[in-house]
Order: structure tokens, then C-alpha cells, then sequence
């Protein structure tokens, strides 16, 4: 059982002349097993999010922690986070020249476990996940994230969730370059995940469709740089239908 818990997060990033606020206070709790749909309009700062708690260098923390069963997540190296049992799949994956997806899983899995995975069940886990992830069993033998379409490099970030069974995962997700089937394949990976392992996610979504795919059990309305409103499945629903001009508008009144 973990808890991921952000408080009054504060994030700036450097603009031209000087500094821009972007997080302006985001309260957020995410614990083992729940699934949260962060939603909002374009530049309300969902990305920044997760970037901020990815520790991306361009990224400055202001103010506010994060913390993972009460261990400063901030104060970690980027390699610690993911030890600590957090993934965090970025929106735009490198290239990896010359290390294959096969060898890439395997140094990622022996680097979150302290240990070498057992080759024998190992094997059959790779195979097992990229099957259900109906991955074709050559694209273990191509170099990470080289040429991968959009839908390829989505397979390999919930491929990389399923095996490294993090605590906690947030993903950011740019359904965009999805069509529908591997829309479908990459939400069940998602579901299965919290399934079998008590995945807690939190979902930066930038558009409502995937939710036709995920339930969330919690909502969260991103507004300029915070949290506006909160609750079940049906927000999702309802900002489906209405939009988000009323939050816009009551923000700028
Ligand atoms: N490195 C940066 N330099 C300058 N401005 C930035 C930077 N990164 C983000 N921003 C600004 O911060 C705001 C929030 O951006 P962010 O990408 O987090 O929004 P988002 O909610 O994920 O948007 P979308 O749904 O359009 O992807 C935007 O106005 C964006 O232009």
C-alpha cells in the first residue's frame, strides 16, 4: 500500500524576461489501487505536472512537497524515484540508440529491484505482456524508441508498467497518435495493471476519450496551475458534455 501525496505544489519555469508560475498550489493524493484522471483545458499545467514530479531540469519547485509514504520524492535522483516505486512514462520518450527494448526491460527491472529478474520467468513475463499488449515478438529486438510510431512507443511505456510493477504510475497521456485499437490495448494494459498489482495511476489525460476506455475513481479539473474541482467518474462525463468554459470564466472572474 503506497500514497503519493502532493501539497501546494508551486512550479515555475524561466521565460525570456524572468520566471513564470505555472503549478500555483496543487493538492493531490493518490494511494495503491485508485485510479485519478487529472483533465483541463490546453496550458493549464497538467504536462507540468508531470514533468515536475518526473524532476525535469527545466522544471523549478518553488514551494509545496511531494511525497511518497512520507519520503521526500524532491529530494530524490531521478534513478531513486523509480527505486521508490514510482513511473513516471513522459510524454515525449527518447531514443535509445543501440540498447533493444529487450535489453533496455531488463537493465530498467534490475535497476528498480536491486537484483537481476530470473531469466526463466523472466522470459516468459516479457512474452506473456507484450502478447497481451498484442506486440509483435520482434519489436523486443528493436532499439528503444527508434522510429516507433505513436501507438509503438505507447505499447512500450505500459509494456515497461506491466514489468516493473511500480506503486505508483503516472502517465501522461497523448491519446493523439492512438487509433482506436490501440487505444483499446493500451487502456486494458492500464486496468490490468491496477488489477493485478494494485497499480495506483494518475492519468493526465488531454483528451476525454480515453476515458471511454478507463474508469477513474477519482476526477480532478485542472485550472490554471491548480485543482478547481473534484470527484467521481461522472465529472468526466459531465466535462464531456458542458467543456470546461464555466471553470474558465469563474477562474477569470
Ligand atoms: N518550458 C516552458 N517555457 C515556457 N512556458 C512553458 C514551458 N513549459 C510549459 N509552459 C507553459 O505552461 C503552461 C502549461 O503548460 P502544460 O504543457 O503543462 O499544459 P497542459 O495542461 O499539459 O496543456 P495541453 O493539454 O495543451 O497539453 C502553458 O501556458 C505553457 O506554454
Amino acid at each position: 500500500m503506497a500514497t503519493l501525496e502532493i501539497r501546494d505544489l508551486h512550479v515555475s519555469v524561466d521565460v525570456e524576461d524572468g520566471t513564470k508560475e505555472i503549478l500555483k498550489g496543487v493538492n493531490l493524493t493518490v494511494k495503491s489501487g485508485e485510479t485519478h484522471a487529472i483533465m483541463g483545458p490546453n496550458g493549464s499545467g497538467k504536462s507540468t505536472l508531470a514533468y515536475s514530479i518526473a524532476g525535469h531540469p527545466k522544471y523549478t519547485v518553488t514551494s509545496g512537497t511531494v511525497t511518497l509514504d512520507g519520503e521526500d520524492v524532491l529530494a530524490m535522483a531521478i534513478d531513486e524515484r523509480a527505486r521508490a516505486g514510482l513511473f513516471l512514462a513522459m510524454q515525449y520518450p527518447v531514443e535509445v540508440p543501440g540498447v533493444t527494448v529487450s535489453n533496455f526491460l531488463r537493465t530498467a527491472k534490475t535497476a528498480v529491484d536491486g537484483e537481476a529478474p530470473k531469466l526463466r520467468t523472466w522470459v516468459k513475463d516479457v512474452k506473456g505482456a507484450m502478447e497481451n499488449l498484442r506486440m509483435d515478438p520482434a519489436f523486443a529486438e528493436r532499439n528503444v524508441n527508434e522510429g516507433f510510431s505513436g501507438g509503438e512507443k505507447k505499447r512500450h511505456e505500459i509494456l515497461q508498467m506491466e514489468l516493473l510493477k511500480p506503486q505508483i504510475a503516472i502517465l501522461d497521456e497523448t491519446d493523439s497518435g492512438l487509433d482506436v485499437d490501440a487505444l483499446r490495448v493500451v487502456s486494458e494494459g492500464v486496468n490490468r495493471a491496477k488489477e493485478t498489482s494494485e497499480v495506483g495511476v494518475l492519468l493526465i489525460t488531454h483528451y476525454t476519450r480515453i476515458l471511454r476506455y478507463i474508469k477513474p475513481d477519482f476526477v480532478h479539473v485542472f485550472i490554471d496551475g491548480k485543482v478547481a474541482e473534484e470527484g467521481g467518474s461522472e465529472l468526466a462525463d459531465r466535462l464531456e458534455a458542458e467543456g470546461y468554459d464555466r471553470y474558465v470564466s469563474a477562474a477569470k472572474a
